[in-house]
């Protein structure tokens, strides 16, 4: 099939090149030129594992390209996507300006039947006005063509993106054209061979979908993380309480992790926008409200352990602080707890030594030029000198340390713990003062 993807990002490139690797011929195009430079020269502008492979294979066969020419773009795809941002406006709701850009875009050339597409994340009632967006321009032109507009919400995770989008657990298609359904269902027949994994409803349900699943996510993240502050009050172990309650089929074990509070593009953006679209019907949404704030307090929970082990004022004092990205195997720092806990630290005088696998780039980009951050070549280096470690974001590399050579590299024995990766008593044996996130503190008697 012939498909267009607009937007070539963390959504919009997986999907071109997920769909070209199923034989599709697909045409990516951004209003970004150099990330299109990047594109065409070879190269891929995010970290996501095993993007690059997939890419190059389906760039060298043709199935794949990228552009920033639009007619040429809208010419070749029956099937338009649209995978372009939709960040918080002021108010909290989804900045539509990009996705309605994009719509105007496909109105101002197209000459023959469409399908658009919406893959971005947009609140209830957005394919409207896609549509209306696309009447308009075609009016302009007083031209008249057939066009339908469908949802399809992304639900993959950065860091495992191919994976989700190759092998999903769901799509959902929100469409109310029977020629639309019947595209659809042929496009994504091959993600679905063996499982019919497709679920079409009506386009309001599936635009709604989309926020319900991480608003239920992101509910259940700040629930462990009350849960945690509760847990170090009473003596209890958020990991086992985890283990408990997972067993259960109807909790599940997945998404229950307590830890330095969730970030991303996604959850605080959805939490807003579906809070917004609420307030907007006169449906006061209380538990999401909650749910943001607990969000908010939680991303200072590791600035108030080291307050409460090394006092109010941190001048003079170092930190070694591992993981920027605000999940590992991504280099995305959108929302990441770190810039907070990074904000708290410098704020009362310390000095931060940071490192990450992959987003160090792009956190000098997001920090600026905040004074007292320095970025590390290694975990190691980043422990030179240092006061004590405070972990942010749970990388492979940082869940089998050598414990001695992090007691010997600091000026004094204290880990931070913002992701539980390690088992207390084994910290403590080496010698460490251990603080995680709802836990006991693992404190060795001679320190
Ligand atoms: N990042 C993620 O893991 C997921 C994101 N989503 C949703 O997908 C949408 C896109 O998210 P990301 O890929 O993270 O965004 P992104 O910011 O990484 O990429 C968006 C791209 O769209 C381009 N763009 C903007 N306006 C354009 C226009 N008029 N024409 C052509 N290109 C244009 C931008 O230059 C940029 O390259 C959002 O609505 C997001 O909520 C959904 C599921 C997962
Ligand atoms: O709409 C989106 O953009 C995507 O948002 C999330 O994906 P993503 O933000 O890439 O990453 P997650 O793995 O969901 O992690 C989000 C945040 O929650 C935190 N988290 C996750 C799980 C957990 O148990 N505890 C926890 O604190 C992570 O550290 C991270 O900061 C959803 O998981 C995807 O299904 C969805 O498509």
């Amino acid at each position: 099939m012939k498909v267009t993807v607009i937007g070539t990002g963390y959504v919009g490139l997986v999907t071109g090149a997920c769909l070209a690797e199923m034989g599709n011929h697909v045409v990516c195009l951004d209003v970004d030129e150099r990330k299109i430079r990047v594109l065409q020269d070879g190269g891929i502008p995010i970290h996501e594992p095993g993007l690059d492979v997939i890419v190059q294979r389906n760039v060298a066969v043709g199935r794949l390209q990228f552009t920033t020419d639009v007619a040429a773009a809208v010419a070749h795809g029956t099937l338009q996507f649209i995978g372009v941002g939709t960040p918080p406006d002021e108010d909290g709701s989804a900045d539509l300006q990009h996705v309605l850009a994009a719509a105007r875009s496909i109105g101002a050339h197209m000459t023959d039947y469409k399908i658009i597409v919406d893959k971005s994340t947009v609140p209830v009632g957005t394919a409207d006005r896609v549509r209306e967006a696309v009447r308009g321009e075609l009016q302009r032109r007083g031209m008249e063509v057939e066009f339908a507009v469908v949802s399809n919400p992304e639900f993959l995770k950065e860091g495992a993106a191919v994976g989700d989008f190759m092998r999903p657990d769901r799509i959902i298609v929100g469409a109310d054209d029977e020629r639309a359904v019947l595209l659809m269902r042929a496009l994504y027949a091959s993600f679905t061979r063996n499982h019919d994994r497709l679920q079409i409803m009506d386009v309001r349900s599936a635009e709604f979908t989309k926020y319900a699943a991480n608003a239920m996510l992101a509910t259940r993240i700040s629930f462990m993380n009350e849960l945690a502050q509760l847990a170090e009050k009473v003596g209890a172990d958020i990991d086992m309480v985890r283990r408990g309650i997972g067993s259960d089929p109807r909790i599940g074990t997945h998404f229950l992790y307590a830890g330095a509070g969730y970030g991303g593009s996604c959850f605080p953006k959805d939490v807003k926008a579906l809070v917004r679209t609420g307030q907007e019907h006169g449906v006061k949404l209380r538990v999401l409200e909650a749910v943001e704030e607990a969000n908010e307090q939680q991303k200072h929970v590791l600035g108030k352990k080291v307050v409460a082990r090394f006092g109010e004022d941190l001048a003079g004092r170092t930190f070694a602080l591992w993981g920027l990205a605000f999940k590992p195997d991504t280099d995305d720092m959108r929302e990441a707890p770190s810039l907070v806990v990074i904000a708290d630290l410098v704020r009362r005088g310390a000095r931060v030594q940071a490192y990450d696998p992959v987003a160090t780039e792009q956190a000098r980009l997001a920090l600026g030029d905040v004074a007292g951050v320095s970025f590390a070549d290694s975990a190691q280096a980043a422990l030179s000198g240092a006061d004590a470690l405070v972990i942010v974001t749970e990388w492979r590399e940082f869940r089998s340390p050598d414990f001695d050579a992090i007691r010997a590299a600091l000026k004094q024995p204290v880990v931070i713990d913002g992701r539980n990766l390690f088992e207390p008593a084994l910290v403590k044996a080496h010698g460490l003062e251990y603080f995680a996130i709802g836990r006991a503190n693992a404190v060795p008697l001679k320190t």
